[in-house]
């Protein structure tokens, strides 16, 4: 089965459109306000709502307060959430949507048990620890790290690009990747090139 593909830090109308056309099968739009692709909830409901069928909005937070969330949730049904803080399995949980979680990894952390303690998600994503920034930091990770069997999905993600994602997919196998910064022109702006190779690129690895 072919990986999936989600486009993260979606800012605009105009690249979650190209997205789609490319073939992504997920969009993320980010919900913490010290990124330079936060969005904000009204304009991202705006943007899902002209998205077309069969593509999948995900709703990024890194240790967000419910009202927050909720204000996003409440726009349309068909958000997921990918938590990338230190939110507790529970907490992801209690939003009673489909959720998966991100964790930052580092030298020597038990990737197996860290994906134990999320037994309520849908899949796990996988990115490059950097301390004091969660995430979107365009750093690759050690890929050996990755145990061969995991209980749950695995999304990769941190510093994916046109240039190794293959070399990624080929070695990880994934369900899915997730890329924000190597598609970008410039913090926060698509390049449709580099959109359109990354899709491409994964759907033929
Ligand atoms: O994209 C951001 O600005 C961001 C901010 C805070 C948490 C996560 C963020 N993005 C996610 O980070 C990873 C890796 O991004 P990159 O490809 O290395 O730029 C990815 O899951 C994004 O969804």
């Amino acid at each position: 089965m072919s990986c999936r593909v989600k486009i993260c830090g979606i800012t605009n109308l105009e690249d979650a459109l190209i997205a789609c056309h490319h073939g992504a099968d997920a969009l993320g739009f980010v919900f913490y306000s010290k990124s330079p692709r936060y969005i904000s909830p009204e304009a991202a409901n705006a943007i899902l709502d002209q998205l077309p069928p069969f593509i999948v909005p995900v709703a990024l937070f890194v240790d967000a307060q419910r009202d927050f969330i909720d204000s996003v949730l409440v726009g349309s049904s068909r958000w997921i959430i990918q938590f990338h803080g230190n939110e507790s399995d529970a907490e992801c949980a209690s939003y009673k949507r489909c959720f998966y979680k991100a964790l930052r990894v580092k030298a020597g952390d038990d990737i197996s048990s860290l994906v134990d303690d999320y037994p309520n998600a849908a899949a796990i994503l996988l990115d490059a620890y950097k301390e004091g920034v969660p995430g979107g930091t365009g750093d690759v990770f050690d890929w050996s790290l990755i145990p061969s069997e995991l209980s749950k999905p695995l999304v990769l993600a941190g510093g994916l690009s046109p240039e190794n994602v293959q070399a990624a997919i080929e070695r990880v196998s994934p369900y899915a990747v997730d890329v924000s910064g190597g598609v970008e022109q410039s913090k926060g702006i698509k390049s449709k090139k580099k959109v359109q190779r990354f899709i491409e690129l994964v759907k033929t690895a």
